[in-house]
């Protein structure tokens, strides 16, 4: 499998979930590398901004900002490497990031079935783009999607972030939860419009302030948490920038 390099080895950590309905469970993150979006904020940018690739993004004015050559920020390793690194850490709950974790369904269902291996205790978690219907031994296989639909501020075109099949398939699927990054009331107004046009039943929705730092996720949490109790939804905080700051393996 493709997944992000941390300090020579493949970026698995374990933490307390941050984000989402699980905010707080202890989890194991394996990140992904490589993404079929380029959203142009991307704070995991290693994992697709590679050199020779036209994307654009925020750090390109960033004074010593450049493209990541994809040798340094990729490792591979196998499905049974990544188990053996996995199985001694202490949580039961394993995070699937990336980048887009749906882009390598197939690795990913060996290490499920490698870990569980008979075992009740596992959990498995997604984290996506919504852009991706998962196959069906995949939808199968893990318990649990957090899905965050990219909005206009992305700098995707619509086409590429919005797969109707896709964000019906999750709207409609009892293991999936909507995690909406807003920033400003046209990203809340952009939200109401996708959940009125997928169907996305309000329980099933949370909303999250964008941010890489405590003060950055209080400038708009009131207005966010007002924006939560007018419609039926869930606030969710970034536990995990509050806690240790905007850094990697955390
Ligand atoms: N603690 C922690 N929680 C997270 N929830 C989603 C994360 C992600 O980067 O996908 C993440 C992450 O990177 N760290
Ligand atoms: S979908 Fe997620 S990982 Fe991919 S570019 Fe956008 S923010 Fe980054
Ligand atoms: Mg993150």
């Amino acid at each position: 499998m493709k997944l992000a390099k941390l300090n020579d080895g493949p970026e698995i950590f374990h933490t307390l979930q941050g984000e989402g309905v699980s905010a707080g469970l202890p989890a194991t993150f394996i990140r992904a590398s490589r993404c079929n979006l380029h959203c142009r904020w991307c704070d995991t940018d290693y994992t697709w901004n590679f050199e020779g690739t036209p994307w654009k993004h925020d750090f390109d004015t960033r004074p010593g900002y450049a493209k990541h050559r994809k040798e340094d920020v990729t490792i591979e390793i196998s499905p049974e490497a990544i188990a053996d690194v996995v199985r001694p850490l202490p949580p039961r709950r394993v995070v699937l990031t990336g980048g887009e974790p749906l882009l390598q369904e197939s690795g990913w269902l060996e290490l499920i079935g490698l870990l569980r291996d008979g075992s009740e205790a596992w959990a498995f978690e997604v984290e996506t783009n919504g852009t991706r219907i998962p196959s069906d031994a995949f939808a199968e296989a893990v318990d649990q999607f957090n899905v965050s639909p990219k909005l206009a501020n992305s700098g995707m075109d619509p086409s590429l972030r919005l797969v109707p099949g896709a964000l019906e398939y999750f709207a409609a699927s009892p293991k999936a939860w909507f995690k909406f990054v807003a920033a400003s009331p046209d990203d809340l107004r952009e939200i109401d419009e996708l959940a009125e046009r997928f169907r996305i039943r309000p329980e099933r929705i949370l909303l999250m302030p964008e941010g890489r730092t405590g003060a950055e996720l209080d400038r708009h949490a009131a207005e966010l948490a007002e924006a939560c109790v007018a419609r039926g939804w869930r606030f969710s905080d970034r536990l995990h920038v509050r806690l240790w700051g905007d850094r990697r393996g955390v």
